[in-house]
């Protein structure tokens, strides 16, 4: 595939079309069979960041016919109390995927909020359970910026088997598991941190650089190796001179982009990927849980024969 031009934008929107397209028929048929997908995202407190997440997620599972729910907690919410809805929403056969926005308040201990939910609802791939099953190569359910960003790179048209890639970012939620994907795929996986001596050699030795720091214009053009794809993860907020603001990525996308082949924009990139991949990963859900459902319930005859 050429570089994605006219201006060497590697483009979410179309990538996301075409995931919620492919939910949108599969929802429908498990609906029509009887398993109607609902999504369900918890907030806790007031979180900026969260809310345009959360408008999209409702925006496109309305698209792709899963339904959505938001329940909003105040920031004083104790960890107890938050652990105890989760576990109601666990056991209620209509709730199919939950998802806990991030950030949560400081009190709050996130991964052991993330272990409550159930990993056969776990659309966002954190479950320790979950993130086991990326090290054992089982991808089908990843945490959802992770799976965009590898989505997006396949999107190039790049043979992933011996591709030079370099990940900045090591978090749990998007740069190791964007690693373990790719090392998955074959990839040569270099990643890179604040302890990094000196990122700008590894990132030029890149032929796909990924960057999830949240530092806007970390990535200049001369970090960057001609040719290369750069998939700019990043979300910033940035104040402009005149008050108004904006959101920006990690990479400094007007430099940058003269030299890679390819690079996804933000707004407009790695974004909509991300919610499609939450819908695609609800589906997942759901089949597990109609798997468990059949392995239980379907032997109804042997086990009434066997009384
Ligand atoms: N598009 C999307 O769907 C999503 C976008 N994001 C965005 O991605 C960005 C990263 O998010 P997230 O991973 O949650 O953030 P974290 O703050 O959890 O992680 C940032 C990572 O960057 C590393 N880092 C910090 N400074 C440097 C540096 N100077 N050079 C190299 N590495 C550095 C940190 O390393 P260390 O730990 O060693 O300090 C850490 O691993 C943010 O802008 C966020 O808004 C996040 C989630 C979803
Ligand atoms: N548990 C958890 N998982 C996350 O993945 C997570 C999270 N918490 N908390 C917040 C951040 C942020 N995030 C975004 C995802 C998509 C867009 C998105 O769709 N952006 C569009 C829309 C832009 C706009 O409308 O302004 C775009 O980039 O083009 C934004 C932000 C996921 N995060």
């Amino acid at each position: 595939m050429p570089p994605l031009d006219d201006n060497r934008y590697l483009k979410g929107g179309p990538v996301a079309a075409r995931i919620i397209a492919e939910v949108r028929a599969a929802a429908q048929q498990a609906t029509d069979e009887g398993f109607r997908p609902k999504l369900v995202s918890i907030t806790v407190g007031d979180v900026a960041a969260v809310d345009v997440y959360v408008r999209n997620q409702r925006a496109k599972a309305e698209l792709a016919g899963i339904d959505f729910e938001e329940r909003r907690f105040p920031a004083e919410l104790t960890a107890g109390e938050l652990e105890a809805a989760i576990h109601g929403m666990n056991a209620d056969p209509r709730i199919t995927g939950i998802i806990i926005q991030r950030p949560v308040p400081a009190h709050i201990p996130i991964k052991a909020i993330q272990a409550a939910v159930h990993p056969l609802k776990d659309v966002e791939g954190m479950h320790p359970a979950s993130i086991g099953n990326i090290v054992y190569n089982q991808l089908d359910l990843a945490p959802c910026t992770a799976a965009a960003s590898v989505e997006l790179l396949r999107a190039t048209g790049l043979d992933l088997k011996g591709l030079e890639v370099v990940v900045v970012g090591h978090s749990e939620i998007v740069g190791k598991p964007i690693a373990f994907l790719l090392m998955s795929e074959g990839a040569t996986v270099t990643v890179c941190h604040h302890m990094t001596r000196s990122l700008a050699a590894h990132a030029r030795r890149a032929d796909a650089l990924f960057v999830a720091v949240g530092k806007p214009r970390l990535i200049k053009a001369d970090m960057v190796k001609p040719g290369a794809a750069v998939i700019d993860i990043g979300i910033n907020a940035e104040t402009l001179p005149d008050g108004s603001s904006r959101i920006v990525g990690d990479v400094d996308t007007e430099s940058v982009k003269e030299v890679a082949s390819w690079i996804t924009p933000v707004p407009g990139g790695v974004g909509p990927v991300t919610v499609a991949i939450l819908l695609r990963n609800t589906m997942v859900a759901l089949n597990r849980q109609r798997a468990v459902y059949r392995a239980t319930f379907g032997t109804a005859e042997a086990t009434l024969a066997a009384e």
